[in-house]
């Protein structure tokens, strides 16, 4: 239930052109190359830039050997030649700068809205899937797949396909100029080659380990502390902080150990490369250095071959550090791609039968229905219930019962598994969910308020709505003088759920939401908390008004709410076990009249202990 407003708001927002996936990829690259194919030119041109920043930086090394083997010692005394190549060497250090600027800039463009599209995507894919998902997958998981995962993505833009590409292009280049400075002493530094690799294998598979392990605890973390906060009115109330710091502490701890671990390992790893690219220097060094003094090799060229060297296990390097990410990128974009594969269960059919709001009568008609949560056992078993259009009906019953989950059918959270519901004849089934949530408006139990204006909140961010229209719903239903009164009337902020409102004033609020989108069939989960008799009756007159012409099913808790109401259903068991008008149920001393009493008896307590209006948290 607490989706429904939402829903109503997601089906006016939502981009319904969002490509859905067809296939489970296998592969980071597989899965992205769709995305990576639309912006093909920027990523040409990122290429081309790269090849630029990394030719022009790794000629400098030889222009050195230049200026050193024919120039300085020759002894020609060359002042000229050698201002010449210290401008070259100046000129392709910025060229180098240049390019590399622009090959960042560009591969982050390109990335950056690679990533938020799919962000975009996932939030709408995950805005239609059904309730039972909902039910089953925790909204804190959700929440990682939006932020940390597709933040994952973007490491492996900003940083996998980077080193790439960059450090990929560097080795190739410097193999190509230490082959062309000296074939032997190439040939030697190649033998430690194997050893690189065995040595980063190993500590890939170690890493890949540790990675995910650190991954699956903060993802635990994360879906802890999100659920938390959204719960953190229980929390207070129920004085749990301890416990649920226990439970914080538990998860942070594991999380952290995690983490060390991983860190550790990539420490490790980078000493032991750092001493494998000494040893190589120092092989070379006394390798070209016996060369050099036995005059069968130019100082020159030991001095660029050095510098290749040192400049050769960097890239390795970098590119071995990637694992990580790209695992992580891989993992994140699994679960990514798992979440948009998640089918919604309720579906539109192919073709719907389009409804035109402005002519929905508004009858409903639950036939014969049976409906049970999963493979749980049916909360709803054979119920059949007929609304006439306008019709007022009460719901009330134990708890328990099934009033919430019939209304849940109602709007399609679910589907039934027996019978059908129907709305003016028609099948909800048959009819496009967004016709559906514009004929039937919801007034929750705990109206859902967003961070916005009051305004914002009436109109469900809809521009196309007036102002005015909005005052003059407020009006209607008489929740205007309580906008009035606050600090900036309509434009007043409302923060977070609107926490800082009443109840009774949230629920004005989605009342007056109902008066602008005008939805043929009302269905209000009354609030039990408890509201004074002043704001009790304002909520009634106003129920009462926005009834008018509407079919409207109210489940209450108030039996007050509903003494007027057309009819009353007493449910239990998932059954309608009486049904009539107030005065009817009473004459027939069943379960009502029992209710009814013990809410009387509730009602003089209360107005002994004087309630205050109650102020959520
Ligand atoms: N999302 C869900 N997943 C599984 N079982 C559920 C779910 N929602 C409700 N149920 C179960 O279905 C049964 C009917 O619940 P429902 O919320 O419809 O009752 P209700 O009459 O509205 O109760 P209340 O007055 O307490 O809100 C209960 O046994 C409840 O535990």
């Amino acid at each position: 239930m607490a989706q429904a407003i939402n829903n109503w708001q997601m089906d006016q927002k939502a981009d319904p052109n969002a490509p859905v996936p067809k296939t489970k990829p296998v592969s980071t690259i597989r899965a992205l190359s769709g995305y990576m194919k639309e912006h093909r030119l920027t990523f040409a041109a990122f290429i081309g830039c790269t090849l630029i920043a990394i030719s022009a930086e790794l000629l400098q090394p030889y222009l050195m050997k230049i200026a050193i083997d024919d120039n300085l010692l020759v002894g020609k005394n060359d002042v000229r030649g050698l201002m010449i190549i210290c401008a070259i060497y100046f000129l392709l250090s910025l060229i180098s700068m240049v390019f590399t600027y622009l090959q960042n800039n560009l591969l982050q463009k390109a990335g950056q809205s690679i990533v938020a599209s799919i962000r975009k995507r996932l939030f709408a894919h995950i805005s239609k899937l059904s309730m039972s998902y909902f039910d089953k997958v925790p909204s804190g998981s959700l929440i990682t797949h939006v932020s940390s995962d597709t933040e994952s993505v973007s490491q492996f833009f900003n940083q996998v396909l980077l080193s790439v590409f960059r450090d990929g292009f560097t080795l190739i280049f410097i193999l190509v100029m230490m082959f062309q400075l000296d074939v032997t002493l190439t040939l030697y530094c190649l033998i430690l080659l194997p050893i690189i690799a065995g040595i980063a294998i190993a500590f890939r598979r170690y890493m890949r380990h540790t990675y995910q392990m650190a991954r699956t605890r903060l993802s635990r973390l994360v879906a802890f502390t999100a659920e938390n906060l959204s719960g953190m009115n229980l929390v207070q109330a129920f004085h749990q902080e301890e416990e649920q710091e226990r439970q914080f502490k538990e998860r942070n701890d594991s999380y952290f150990k995690a983490n060390l671990r991983e860190i550790r390992t990539n420490v490790l790893f980078n000493r032991t490369y750092e001493i494998l690219n000494n040893l190589a220097i120092a092989v070379v060094t006394w390798l070209g250095g016996r060369a050099v003094l036995g005059l069968t090799l130019e100082f020159g060229v030991l001095y660029a071959f050095i510098t290749y060297i040192r400049m050769f296990f960097q890239p390795i390097n970098t590119i071995t550090q990637q694992w990580n990410t790209l695992q992580s990128a891989s993992v994140a974009i699994n679960r990514i791609w798992g979440l948009l594969a998640v089918q919604p269960e309720v579906t539109d059919p192919k073709t719907p039968v389009r409804m035109d709001q402005a002519k929905v009568q508004g009858r409903i008609d639950f036939n014969r229905i049976t409906f049970g949560y999963g493979d749980g056992a049916p909360v709803i078993r054979d119920l059949d219930l007929h609304v006439k259009p306008g019709e007022m009906i009460g719901i009330v019953g134990t708890t328990g019962a099934g009033k919430s989950s019939l209304i849940s059918l109602l709007c399609r959270f679910y589907d039934v598994q027996e019978g059908s519901v129907k709305i003016d004849g028609v099948d909800i089934r048959e009819m496009a969910q967004s016709d559906l949530h514009r004929i039937v408006g919801l007034v929750q139990q705990e109206p859902y308020l967003y961070s916005g204006t009051v305004l914002d909140n009436v109109r469900l961010f809809n521009d196309s709505i007036s102002k005015e229209r909005v005052i003059e719903a407020c009006r209607f239903i008489g929740a205007d003088p309580i906008i009035q009164g606050m600090s900036k009337g309509y434009d007043t902020r409302l923060s977070e759920r609107g926490s800082g409102l009443s109840a009774g004033e949230r629920q004005l609020i989605s009342f007056a939401r109902i008066i602008v989108f005008q939805p043929k069939i009302l269905i209000l989960d009354e609030a039990t908390a408890n509201l004074d008799s002043h704001t009790e009756q304002l909520i009634q007159n106003a129920l009462l008004l926005v009834a008018q012409g509407r079919t409207t099913l109210v489940i209450a808790h108030r039996l007050s709410t509903i003494m007027g109401a057309d009819r009353i259903l007493v449910m239990s068991k998932g059954q309608v076990v009486e049904q009539g008008t107030h005065q009817e149920l009473l004459d027939s001393h069943g379960y009502y009249e029992e209710l009814y009493l013990h809410s009387q008896g509730q009602k003089q307590k209360r107005e002994r202990a004087g309630a205050g209006l109650y102020r959520s948290q």
